[in-house]
């Protein structure tokens, strides 16, 4: 089995840590005296304080991050409620990776206040690293090991883990299990890896580019999966570069461009996209009409009046996020 301190464990959440989570309970059937395979949720419960206390789940104040001369993130003022789904989007470079990382107690700020979870990253504890779950961008290797051999060794490492086969069936590597990682496709691959930050039960999940390489049937079922840990309570930070992937997921959107959070809101309302005109289009013998307008419907009214029916071609459009994304972000896209 692969020892507890590998690089692998980053992919879990941390490098090296100096206390790996607390191995889990094993229960004895009363039956039969024999070990069950259920394990104990309730060492990671006690640890939930500031659940109590607030709902929200990050607040970060004036959070610095500066490489030499470079600031690289100036985060004025972000939260992130309990069971949200919060989505960062920003060009390349743009300070995604920074921040999440900073989030995840992979990176220190420089300067400026953040609690995860109550708790400032940079002295997380082990018992913290419980709660936190993160996917990051490049996949591990996991060397001569099956899909499930892999999982059972991470699920050993936590209080509480999910079940191995519920856990492979969710984000469809059931057939798979026994295969080696090193033979997983690349889409597959990229599974194991949401599995693996799932597999602690965490209270807090980032995934950074998580869908990358799935293919489309996949990458529905795993926003099936997200909803559900939603559902369940799990607060979600989501890096993507798929536009329509933080539309159909994320309660909220954050755009960064140049180190700065340029707008926080709904997909519906980011950058007053709520507020645009809708763009009323038609062809006829004269050629492409094309009509801006706040009243979409009063437009087509008047058009089908003026065509005495059916408008030719007719279609009404409003502003996609891409295009409020990419209007918002400017030049540094
Ligand atoms: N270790 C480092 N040393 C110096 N500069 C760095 C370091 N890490 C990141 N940067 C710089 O910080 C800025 C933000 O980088 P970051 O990786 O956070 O961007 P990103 O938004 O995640 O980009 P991408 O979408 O390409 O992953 C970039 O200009 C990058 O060059």
């Amino acid at each position: 089995m692969l020892a507890p301190r590998t690089r692998s464990l980053v992919q879990v959440g941390w490098d090296a840590p100096d206390d790996p989570p607390a191995p889990p309970r094993v229960h004895r059937s009363k039956d039969t005296g024999t070990p069950s395979t259920a394990r104990c949720a309730e060492p990671n419960r006690r640890l939930r304080s500031i659940d109590v206390l607030t709902d929200r789940v990050i607040q970060a104040r004036n959070v610095r991050k500066s490489y030499g001369e470079r600031v690289v993130l100036d985060v004025d003022e972000l939260s992130v409620e309990k069971g949200e789904i919060f989505a960062l989007l920003g060009p390349n470079g743009a300070g995604k990776t920074t921040f999440t990382e900073i989030l995840e107690g992979l990176r220190s700020h420089d300067s400026g206040e953040l609690s995860v979870l109550g708790e400032d990253p940079r002295r997380a504890t082990a018992a913290w690293r419980t709660r936190v779950g993160v996917v990051l961008q490049d996949s591990q290797d996991y060397a001569q090991l099956t899909v499930r051999e892999i999982l059972e060794h991470f699920a050993s490492l936590y209080a509480g883990a999910r079940d191995v086969a519920e856990l492979t069936h969710a984000v469809g590597l059931h057939e798979q299990r026994d295969q080696l990682a090193r033979q997983l496709s690349g889409g597959q691959r990229r599974r194991l890896d949401v599995a693996l930050g799932l597999v602690g039960r965490p209270e807090v999940l980032f995934l950074d580019e998580p869908t990358t390489g799935f293919d489309p049937e996949v990458r529905r079922q795993f926003w099936e999966l997200i909803l559900d840990l939603r559902r369940e309570g799990t607060t979600i930070v989501l890096t993507t570069h798929y536009l329509d992937e933080a539309e159909h997921l994320a309660d909220r959107v954050a755009v960064i461009s140049a180190g700065r959070i340029v707008d926080v809101d709904t997909p519906q309302r980011l950058g007053g996209r709520h507020l645009a005109k809708a763009v009323v289009g038609w062809n006829d013998e004269h050629g492409a009409h094309r009509m801006e307008t706040e009243d979409p419907t009063g437009a087509v009214l008047e058009l089908a009046g003026r065509y005495g029916g059916d408008v030719p071609q007719l279609t009404v459009t409003r502003p996609t996020l891409e295009d409020i994304y990419l209007h918002m972000i400017g030049d540094n896209a």
